[in-house]
């Protein structure tokens, strides 16, 4: 894991100088879907901002796979556009595209129109990219995740030489549940080594989610409260108000559970529940993430909320409910929404539940982890005006807002004893004076220089699909499905799942949360 930002001067300690970043190796950055949608807004973009912080090779090139009809200059010109429209060097603040930047990347772009399923495609590729080093993003859809590693074991094009490298980068969704994550990886293991695979989740190349183990593990003062004496229950939400957008046909057949769970969530639950790796190196790190996802006990149907967005209103405006999307069945059962009890039966974490929540058009976007704390004792404020003591919650803001609050109890200024919640934060726009990445170069620069450690190992994802992999049996029964209004904090059933041991929600909406 390369630390990619530039050192900030606020920063106390110097932790970025020796650690700068190096230009990664030349090769060919091959995209099969190099006409497709992620590739225009998230790939051709990182890839830009990696050329701008000057981290690629002069030998370095993009081909483009896609079966559009189209010539490498009309594939350029859709680049160029896609970077204007797109092209941010932070996640939130669109920036002006550097043409001399554009100008180096263009040269370097070259258009192969075929089929994924045709052999002569891969000969066309072998014959592009010669003997050089290659890393084969899959932006497809993810029935041609097997297909394509096939042709390129047989085409030998997944070969490697002595100081060559090959390595296939494979988008998400990996399998649709557990047997079929199982056999996908069979399937990719016959055609190449796991050392060459990158499974990308684009929650780990976030700076907030990589925040987490620099937080937990570089601070004496988190790690020896992280455990079941001191802390009471944890909570994880991944919040969206966007609804279904133009993704009905893939959503209607996969549903909150398999989109968000195995891989995002499981990867922010990990990430918290971890214990220390002996070092960053990647198969120490998912070692330890893939032992604490094995941890989580087999859920039960009492401890899952399904549910479903009906009508409702998002920052004022109505909005129609999930059934009326353009290209969802009306009597669709898909849920947009689930959350989760889950308890990691370890020496660590057992007793102290993770709620785990995910959906779309809820009040706020707001992904979230709350580390709530037990309470002090209350018997030094009984004969004082305090009722109650403000409960010790830490929270790690991955998105929108980025950084690290604790909120505690402060004695509010005055001749008696009264208490009032007061919060701490850290903000990394303020304090760094810039923005985390989007992510995706991170991800991509760590697979040029050949570091795992923000990609999913098979072991990691199988384990992420055998914590679901109940719900997906039960997803059919009836009853299993809550509703809720588009805009709300969720389905009253995923409170009731709180209030049954005696919690509450943070709120997902504006409004007072602790
Ligand atoms: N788009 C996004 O924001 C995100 C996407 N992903 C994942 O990335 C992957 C790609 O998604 P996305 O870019 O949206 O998909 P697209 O459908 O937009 O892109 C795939 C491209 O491949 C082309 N294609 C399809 N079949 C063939 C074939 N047999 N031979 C050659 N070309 C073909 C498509 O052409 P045509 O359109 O003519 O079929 C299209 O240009 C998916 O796995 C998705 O889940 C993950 C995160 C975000
Ligand atoms: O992978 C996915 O993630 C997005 C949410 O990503 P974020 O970075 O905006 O939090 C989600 O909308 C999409 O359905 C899912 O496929």
């Amino acid at each position: 894991m390369e630390n990619i930002v530039a050192s900030a001067s606020s920063q106390i300690g110097d932790v970025g100088h020796e650690n700068a970043p190096r230009r990664s190796p030349p090769g060919t950055f091959v995209i099969f879907g190099g006409g497709g949608d992620l590739t225009r807004r998230l790939l051709v973009p990182a890839i830009y901002n990696l050329a701008c912080a000057g981290l690629l090779d002069d030998h370095f090139s993009i081909v483009a796979v896609d079966w559009t009809d189209m010539s490498t200059g009309q594939l350029q010109q859709n680049f160029h556009d896609a970077l204007k429209n797109f092209v941010t060097s932070r996640a939130t603040e669109a920036v002006a595209l550097r043409e001399d930047v554009w100008e180096w990347m263009r040269t370097r772009i070259r258009y192969i129109r075929g089929s994924f399923e045709d052999e002569a495609t891969y000969a066309q590729i072998a014959k592009e990219v010669g003997e050089e080093n290659c890393i084969f993003y899959l932006a497809v859809a993810a029935r041609f995740f097997g297909a394509i590693v096939d042709r390129l074991g047989h085409s030998g094009l997944a070969h490697e030489t002595d100081g060559m490298f090959r390595r296939v980068i494979i988008e998400k969704p990996f399998g649709s549940d557990l047997a079929s994550a199982v056999a996908l990886n069979a399937r990719l293991l016959k055609s190449l080594r796991e050392r060459q695979i990158y499974r990308i989740d684009h929650y780990l190349g976030k700076e907030t989610v990589q925040n987490i183990l620099a937080l937990r593990f570089s601070n004496g003062f988190f790690e020896p409260l992280w455990n079941r004496d001191n802390i009471d229950h944890v909570q994880i939400t991944a919040a969206e108000t966007v609804g279904v957008e133009q993704r009905a046909k893939f959503y209607e057949g996969t549903g909150a559970v398999r989109d968000m769970v195995p891989n995002h969530v499981m990867q922010l639950l990990a990430m918290t529940a971890m214990e220390a790796p002996t070092s960053f190196d990647a198969d120490a790190v998912r070692d330890e993430k893939t032992k604490v996802l094995k941890a989580i006990h087999t859920v039960g149907r009492e401890d899952v909320v399904r549910a479903q967005y009906g009508a409702g209103s998002i920052r004022g405006e109505p909005v129609v409910g999930y059934r009326e999307e353009p290209g969802v069945n009306p009597n669709s059962r898909t849920e947009t929404y689930v959350a989760m009890k889950l308890r990691i039966d370890n020496w660590r974490w057992a007793g102290v539940p993770f709620y785990v929540r995910t959906g779309k058009r809820l009040a706020a976007r707001k992904t979230e982890i709350a580390i709530h704390f037990k309470s002090a004792p209350y018997a030094l404020f009984r004969d004082t005006p305090v009722e109650k003591l403000t409960p010790n919650i830490m929270m790690l803001h991955i998105q929108p807002t980025e950084g690290v609050t604790m909120q505690f109890s402060a004695k509010i200024p005055g001749p008696t004893v009264h208490l009032g919640g007061v919060r701490m934060k850290f903000d990394y726009s303020e304090w760094f004076r810039e923005g985390p990445s989007t992510g995706y170069e991170t991800l991509i620069y760590d697979c040029m220089i050949g570091d795992a450690t923000l990609f999913q190992r098979a072991d990691n994802i199988e384990a992420g699909w055998r914590v679901v992999q109940p719900v997906l049996e039960w997803e059919r029964d009836p009853g299993f499905l809550h509703f809720y209004p588009a805009g709300s904090e969720g389905p009253k059933a995923a409170d009731d799942l709180l209030a049954r041991d005696h919690r509450h929600w943070l709120r997902i909406g504006p409004g007072h949360t602790g």
